[in-house]
């Protein structure tokens, strides 16, 4: 029998999403009469060890994923489970996606310490995130909060809303459904006020190119409305050249009716959250729609403000 070595981070959040990919592709040999067998293995990174610092300042992309990707490389591991808002946007070469499944819930969500929502907040509550993103979108909303970083794994940064003295702080709902603390959801962010950051929700499942074992196990795994989306939000951040530490955002979603069938909406804004661009186009291609998006926004201002978070 084949053993298939999944690599992953120790994250409680990494652990659990990594252990449900390896439930599901367990199914799915079951179901294929494929023999293999799975086996985990726990890969500390470089965004892992430098906690305290704010991600935008250690600059670099793909913090959660270098060392990953090099036990991919280097034969440790068969097969990883990434989120895919950590994906920088070009693999190295003689790495692949083999899979990307369906998404999660994409939204951010407000956590606050009384289970208020965003607008009962008192004038300028504490919210805690280290994300610029949600932090223009929030202060283009709310211009009285107080944002500070907040930085930890999901767990440490639950910790912080009842010891830093924050009256609320922004996750990923993803991240707590797939752990199983949704209760702890004060509120859903529409993304017309709180644009997702690209890939969110969503798994990158990666492996070498040339592992055909496992390459045909994940095409069982696919889920091609999801990869599309996913597709054109990418390409609508490659074209602006940013990682996950600017304020971008991008939601795409397909569409069942005739026409046009992705519609995907982008925006770009200035870290005090005075300025936000943003725009929905509709189309077929995902590489095109997200170039063509990304051409819109950039002629609206979007590289200026860009430039300015850079600073
Ligand atoms: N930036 C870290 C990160 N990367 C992926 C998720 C979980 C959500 C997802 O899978 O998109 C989180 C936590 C968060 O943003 O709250």
């Amino acid at each position: 029998m084949r053993t298939i070595v999944v690599g992953t981070r120790q994250s409680a959040l990494a652990l659990t999403q990594t252990g449900q990919v390896i439930d599901h592709l367990r199914e799915l040999c079951k179901q294929h009469g494929i023999e293999a067998g799975f086996e985990l293995k726990k890969i500390v990174t470089k965004g892992d060890r430098i906690l305290d610092v704010t991600l935008s300042k250690v600059g670099g992309k793909g913090l959660f994923v270098k060392e990953i990707e090099q036990a991919l490389l280097d034969g440790e591991i068969d097969l990883a489970v990434h989120s895919m808002k950590d994906m920088p946007f070009e693999l190295p070469e003689g790495l692949v996606v083999g899979a990307v499944p369906l998404r999660e819930d994409p939204r951010d969500c407000l956590i606050t310490r009384d289970g208020r929502g965003l607008d009962d907040l008192p004038q300028g509550a504490k919210v805690g995130t280290s994300s610029l993103r949600r932090a223009s979108q929030l202060q283009h909303y709310r211009p009285d909060l107080q944002i500070e970083s907040i930085r930890g794994n999901i767990d440490s940064r639950l910790r912080k809303l009842e010891t830093e003295g924050f009256d609320a702080i922004l996750l990923a709902a993803a991240g707590l459904h797939r752990i199983g603390w949704q209760d702890r959801i004060s509120a859903y962010l529409p993304p017309e006020l709180c644009l997702p950051a690209v890939g969110q929700g969503a798994l990158c499942i990666e492996c070498r190119g040339d592992n055909e074992f496992v390459l045909d196990l994940l095409s069982k795994y696919k889920h091609e409305p999801t990869a599309v989306a996913v597709a054109a939000e990418r390409s609508f951040l490659g074209r602006l050249n940013g990682g996950c530490q600017v304020p971008i955002g991008a939601h795409a979603h397909l569409t069942k009716e005739s026409g046009p069938s992705i519609v995907l909406t982008g925006m770009v804004g200035s870290p005090d959250g005075k300025q936000v661009l943003k725009e929905t186009m509709t189309g077929n291609n995902p590489q095109q729609l997200g170039l063509q998006l990304a051409e819109a926004l950039i002629a609206k201002g979007a590289a200026e403000l860009l430039a300015l978070a850079e600073e």
